[in-house]
């Protein structure tokens, strides 16, 4: 017997796949994921191929124009028809054949004759693909398994290796069709055509594997073969159909017509039998069957109605025979034909053919397809071709067990494993990328063969038309790192996906520097690993840019862009990184880019990983690496209003090129500036050589600070983000007061020593950068300004009223105060004819409700929100910068309605509240004072109950 270890167990682990999936699932819940369709109606009917009955079903609505619900159904699924007025089994199954918005159409089997369907009743469609699927693959396997004396005989044995594969006949020169193919894929059509039973091609991305697999079908059509070619899906089928067509050879493409497109479907069976001379006379015989049909309807009685369904069984059986005559000579005629690996079955179109008709089967996207689907065609012949790249992402498979025993294991990674080289040839040109992007790759999944043509190996976004030169587009690599940020990955419970709002924000701002550089947005690709993200990726940036493809790596495979944007998501205080750990979905993901891939990530989190630490490393060495903290003062919305100011409207952002720049303008030198994020580190005191000078610098003035006798230390406007960030860590370690003023390039710094005498502030007390405040007119003044009644009244200048001033309106913002906006709240101390003793103790509410907004306030999160953390101005509590934007948090129809409000009132769009409530009449003052103090002494109170909680 011949054995064939892997069939067994992969029919096994197939039953793994089937079923139960639906069962025990309430029908509502069902239609709500897209696989069951309720409350239908059968519209319409007629016959169509083999005399299949074709129902078209619509929502039982008396709107005519009444939409389905979304639904996941397409052609060639396999549908169930139940009534929907019973919970039993299904009426029939079909295949669906057409789906608009509005209806869908189902081709039940002719076995259904005894179906009639009634236009009064309510039906339901329910999704069975699985089941078929799952059906064809167990029948080629259990074909596989008694496969007796057919044409794939010995090749079964070589793929199971209970044979050699036998020796390659000598190569005849060839007379090439495509004059342009390089030197390793002429050799792989070569070695191809001279392999007696099987040859592998591995295409590694852009390598021009089709390419390839056309010359070598050409050459085999020439040779006077008969070709099956196959791939798992349908959109790499059609691919090939389309390479071949303008070519003189003749193709026949199998597959439901209604899913190709327009220039493949003439090459289809259906198109192909209504251009032949059978076409009339069936096209006579459906509208025979149709008429019955319909007089059956109308049939009076029982012996009337049998009558015509006899009727309409004669003209089917007439039907079927000849159009599978006219089929069998289309499928003849054909020298190559193509499917799916599942719609080469032998139940469709191909049992009309004699089993040896067949001498070659080619299988694109190999390594894409499950082994089982491979065997459907791969019976057919006695010589298989299989290409593809294993070192992309293999087919999903849901079940972990089925995949633990083998099934995610593709055919041609297990040939490869046994045979090695000698049945492999690989393509070692790539057309797609800049040789920086290829370079990694290269080096870790394809033995650092790859190398890249000379026409793209130093191809940059600069180089398409309209595209000017900017930082952006004239490096093939860029990394955005987050470490140290504080944008974290969204924490949600029972949710396999994840998302990460900071990292949505910094895509759409590098996406807008593209754009601004000229780059189109259908060139740009933005890709995540999860489809949680991908969908907040689609809300951000969706809308403005509709031309922006924004896809799953997994659904990004087989194609490319221009520039490829990748979140990675991933932030988290553990270290998980999750599935993109997973060496061949990273490498599809960097792999689809043409000239510029970003990497959008927290190299704290993800650099723990050592095989995306070499990416990064790769990246931080040929392209450029920037902080997120560079992008900081253009992510957060400024939301804090200003103390004693007028607000004023938000600037107008500076004309297009020069947004980006003004920031960046007070960098040192680009590429090598001091702004560099350590690679796979975070925080200061572990910068890269790079960094180094830069901190030193910084912890030297701070030194001298320290020893010396000044106040206050201004840092020059002109440092960057990131020395901004090290000068508050640092500030912070030190124990010294720290905050910035001031807006966009005129933000700076100042850092102040704590005045021992005073109740210590705690570190939240200076307003965080992120909360830039408007220029102090008196940085580090004792003497309070005449306009602010009361001040005076601090006479010893020990105390900095201007903090504590400020302070308090954010405490008081963070309160949830929402009535009033905290700018026109009059701090305590400053108002007239406060009582002395509130006065006593308001530092310690304050540090009291300091302390209980230092962490961030969505549910769940543990972040602080001391140095990073954003106010909002809806609900006036503090989050961290992954949890601050309104959506994030549930102010999402607030922050909408009163952007809507604004911009029709004033036509204008700024954030901040109005300079409406700046004159408050003291008596309203004086009540919200009391509030005030009421509030926090809820919060004093409350905080000490959780600690108690916390003790329990
Ligand atoms: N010998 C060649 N000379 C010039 N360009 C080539 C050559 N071979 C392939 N290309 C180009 O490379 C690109 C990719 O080719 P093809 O579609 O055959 O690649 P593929 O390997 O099937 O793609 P993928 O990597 O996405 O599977 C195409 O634009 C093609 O024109
Ligand atoms: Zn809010
Ligand atoms: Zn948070």
């Amino acid at each position: 017997p011949i054995p064939h270890p892997s069939g067994p167990a992969m029919v096994s682990c197939l039953c793994l796949l089937s079923r139960a999936w639906q069962e025990g699932v309430p029908l509502k819940e069902l239609q709500h994921r897209g696989v069951c369709l309720l409350k239908l109606h059968a519209a319409s009917q007629r016959t169509g191929l083999y005399g299949r009955l074709l129902v078209t079903f619509q929502p039982r609505k008396h709107d005519p124009d009444a939409e389905l619900p979304s639904n996941s159904f397409g052609p060639g699924d396999i549908a169930g028809l139940y009534d929907a007025a019973s919970q039993g089994d299904a009426l029939c199954t079909g295949i669906v054949t057409r789906i608009t918005s509005r209806a869908v159409t189902v081709a039940f089997e002719d076995s259904q004759d005894t179906l009639s369907l009634d236009h009064e009743r309510s039906y339901r469609l329910l999704k069975l693909a699985n089941d078929v699927t799952y059906n064809r693959l167990k029948k080629a396997l259990n074909a596989l398994k008694q496969y007796r004396g057919g044409p794939a005989s010995d090749l079964i044995d070589v793929l199971f290796f209970s044979a050699d594969d036998s020796p390659a006949v000598s190569p005849e020169p060839l007379q090439l069709y495509n004059n342009s193919l390089d030197e390793s894929q002429r050799e792989a059509v070569s070695f191809s055509l001279a392999q007696r039973d099987l040859a592998i091609i591995h295409g590694p991305p852009g390598t021009g594997k089709t390419t390839t697999l056309v010359e070598i079908i050409l050459q085999a059509v020439q040779q006077g073969l008969k070709v099956l070619c196959c791939a798992p899906s349908n959109v790499a089928v059609d691919n090939l159909v389309e390479r071949l067509a303008g070519r003189s050879v003749r193709i026949l493409r199998l597959g439901h017509p209604a899913r190709l497109l327009e220039p493949i479907q003439r090459h289809s069976l259906d198109a192909v039998l209504a251009r032949g001379d059978t076409a009339q006379i069936v096209a006579d015989i459906r509208k025979d069957i149709d008429q019955a049909w319909a007089k059956t309807k109308k049939a009076q009685d029982k012996g009337e109605r049998s009558h015509f369904l006899s009727e309409i069984k004669t003209l089917r059986k007439e039907l079927k025979e000849r159009e599978e005559t006219a089929m069998a000579a289309a499928l003849t005629h054909a020298s190559v034909v193509l499917a799916t690996n599942t719609g080469a079955s032998s139940e469709g179109p191909l049992k009309l053919l004699p089993d040896n008709h067949f001498d070659l089967v080619v299988i694109d996207e190999c390594a894409q397809a499950l082994e089982a689907s491979c065997w459907i065609p791969l019976l057919k012949a006695p010589k298989c071709i299989l290409a593809g790249d294993h070192k992309q992402l293999p087919p999903t498979i849901i079940s972990h067990k089925a995949a633990a025993e083998g099934l995610a294991l593709s055919l041609m990674e297990r040939l490869i494993g046994r045979y090695g080289q000698k049945v492999v040839k690989m393509l070692t040109v790539q057309y797609r990328m800049h040789e920086a992007i290829m370079h990694w790759a290269s080096s870790e999944l394809y033995g650092g063969r790859l190398t890249a043509h000379p026409t793209v190996a130093q191809h940059l976004l600069k180089d398409l038309p309209g595209v000017t030169s900017t930082e952006e587009t004239t490096t093939p690599l860029l990394l955005i790192d987050t470490a140290g940020c504080g944008l974290f990955e969204l924490e949600v419970e029972d949710e396999q996906s994840k998302g990460n709002p900071g990292e949505v924000q910094l895509a759409g701002l590098h996406i807008r520097a593209l754009l601004e550089a000229g780059v189109k947005a259908k060139d740009i690709a933005v890709v995540a690993p999860y489809n949680l993200q991908v969908d907040m990726l689609r809300e951000h940036l969706g809308h403005s840019y509709p031309e922006l493809e924004i896809k799953s790596v997994d659904g990004f495979q087989g194609r490319e862009k221009e520039a490829v944007i990748l979140s990675f998501v991933r932030s988290n205080r553990k270290g998980e990184v999750g599935f993109l750990a997973e060496e061949r979905r990273l490498n599809v993901a960097v792999t689809r880019a043409r000239r510029h891939v970003a990497l959008v990530c927290d190299t704290g989190t993800v650099g723990r990983q050592p095989f995306l630490q070499r990416l990064l490393a790769h990246v931080s060495q040929r392209g450029e690496v920037r902080s997120a903290f560079e992008y900081l003062g253009d992510l957060v919305p400024q939301s804090c209003p200003a103390e004693g100011q007028t607000p004023s409207p938000k600037p107008q952002p500076p004309p297009a090129g020069q947004r980006r720049a003004a920031p960046r303008a007070a960098r040192p030198k680009p590429g090598a500036q001091s702004s560099a994020a350590p690679v796979g580190t975070s925080g200061a005191g572990r910068e890269s050589p790079k960094t180094r000078g830069g901190a030193e610098r910084l912890r030297a003035m701070l030194g001298a600070f320290l020893e010396g006798s000044e106040l206050q230390l201004d840092f020059p406007p002109s440092l960057n983000a990131h020395d901004r960030m090290l000068v508050h860590q640092m500030a912070e370690e030190l124990g010294l007061q720290h905050g910035s003023t001031g807006e966009g390039r005129d933000r700076f710094i100042s850092v102040r020593r704590k005045e021992p005498a005073e109740p210590a502030l705690p570190a939240a007390t200076f307003p965080s950068e992120q909360h830039p405040l408007p220029q102090p007119q008196r940085p580090s003044s004792e003497t309070p300004a005449p306009a602010e009644p009361g001040g005076s009244r601090q006479g010893s200048g020990k105390v900095d009223l201007k903090a504590l001033h400020l302070e308090r309106a954010a405490v008081m913002g963070a309160l949830g105060w929402s009535s009033v906006s905290a700018q026109a709240v009059q701090c305590g101390l400053c108002s007239p004819g406060k009582p002395a003793e509130a006065e006593e103790d308001i530092d310690a509410l304050i540090s009291a409700a300091v302390k209980a907004d230092n962490t961030c306030g969505f549910p769940r999160c543990k972040a602080s929100v001391s140095t990073l953390g954003q106010l909002c101005p809806h609900c006036h509590h503090r989050f961290c910068l992954s949890h601050h934007v309104p959506e994030v948090h549930g102010c999402g129809d607030k922050a909408k309605a009163q952007a809507r409000q604004r911009i029709s009132r004033e036509g204008v769009l700024y954030p901040g509240s109005g300079s409406k409530d700046n004159s408050l009449d003291p008596a309203k003052r004086a009540h919200l004072q009391r509030r005030l103090d009421k509030k926090l002494n809820e919060l004093t109170s409350q905080r000490k109950s959780k600690k108690r909680d916390k003790e329990k």
